[in-house]
């Protein structure tokens, strides 16, 4: 478990993390979302002592993970994936990670086959390409069989096999019981892997939530209506908290209106429909919904 108790970091006049508050809890896989700039590396770092906060607590199953006599197998942390000697081969980069924490080359070549490296375990890792980093430096992180997992961008650089294999790798262990917090740009497979988010923006956090009550709750699903009456029905749904959005003749998208209203005004008004389906909000556009108000670099 980790416990964020009006955590805080401040780089000169940037409060870039501000007194933010949350329990990440075991058994499930609470994705980490913000905009660019959201603060969600530097709460990672945080939590992991490579930033010294500012003020309130980071606790890693009860105490500050610098306090953790064993920190590696506290916490399987992946943050940048070419942090490695790239001089080493890769099984000698966990050998001497392992050795830290009495760990001996059984365990690494368990890891490396985990992972998927066990054919280039001796070529250096320099000269590994993002993905193959990114498998090693997950190897690392699972070296020492941590109960709490922190990924940050875990699937950046692995081809369609190295993704479905990670999906599967976090739900395993979720469900073996660990805290597993991921952060990711890609809300597509973020819906995918997650059970649970925590949302961040501008240093605050926006959402604290299952993934089904965010997606359930989210009012960006909307209504596809088609209808050769279009041009009739439209001024009749105009509403407050209404919008129509129309990029095709005759065809248009409507939000604010369940399927159900906007058949029932058609109907009252003797006009066809020809489609009228409602679209489930996906993460994508209830995050975007969410965050449209703190979202710092926009491109004009
Ligand atoms: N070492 C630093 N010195 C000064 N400002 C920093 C430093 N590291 C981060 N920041 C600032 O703190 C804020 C939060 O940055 P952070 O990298 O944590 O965001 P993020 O949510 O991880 O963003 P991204 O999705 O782009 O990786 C940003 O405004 C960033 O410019």
């Amino acid at each position: 478990m980790i416990e964020l108790q009006q955590l805080t970091k401040r780089y000169g006049d940037k409060l870039a993390v501000d007194a933010i508050s949350a329990t990440i809890r075991p058994g499930v896989v609470t994705g980490f979302l913000g905009p660019n700039g959201a603060g969600k590396s530097t709460t990672m770092r945080m939590i992991i002592g490579l930033d010294r906060l500012t003020s309130g607590a980071a606790l890693v199953n009860g105490r500050p993970y610098v306090e953790a006599p064993v920190p590696l197998a506290e916490i399987g942390a992946l943050l940048d994936a070419k942090a490695v000697d790239g001089g080493r081969s890769a099984r000698n980069h966990l050998l001497a990670l392992g050795a830290t924490v009495g760990i001996g080359p059984r365990r690494v070549d368990e890891v490396l086959a985990s992972v998927g490296l066990t054919e280039v375990a001796h070529k250096s890792a320099g000269s590994f390409s993002l993905g193959m980093g990114q498998r090693l430096g997950i190897a690392a992180a699972l070296l020492a069989d941590p109960a709490v997992l922190i990924l940050d961008e875990p699937v950046n650089g692995l081809d369609l096999d190295g993704i479905q294999w990670i999906r599967a790798l976090l739900t395993e262990l979720a469900q073996q019981g660990r805290t597993v917090l991921l952060s990711s740009h890609l809300m597509s497979e973020m819906q995918l892997v997650a059970d649970h988010l925590l949302i961040i923006g501008q240093g605050r956090i926006l959402a604290d939530i299952s993934m089904d009550d965010f997606i359930e709750h989210s009012t960006s699903g909307g209504v596809v209506v088609a209808s050769p009456d279009a041009g009739a029905l439209a001024p009749l749904l105009a509403a407050d908290g209404v919008t129509l959005t129309s990029r095709q003749a005759g065809r248009f998208e409507v939000r604010g209106l369940t399927a159900d209203t906007i058949g029932d005004i058609a109907a009252g008004h003797g006009l066809r429909l020809h489609e009228l389906a409602p679209v489930a909000a996906s993460l994508e556009s209830a995050y975007l919904e969410l965050t449209r108000d703190s979202v710092e670099y926009a491109a004009a």
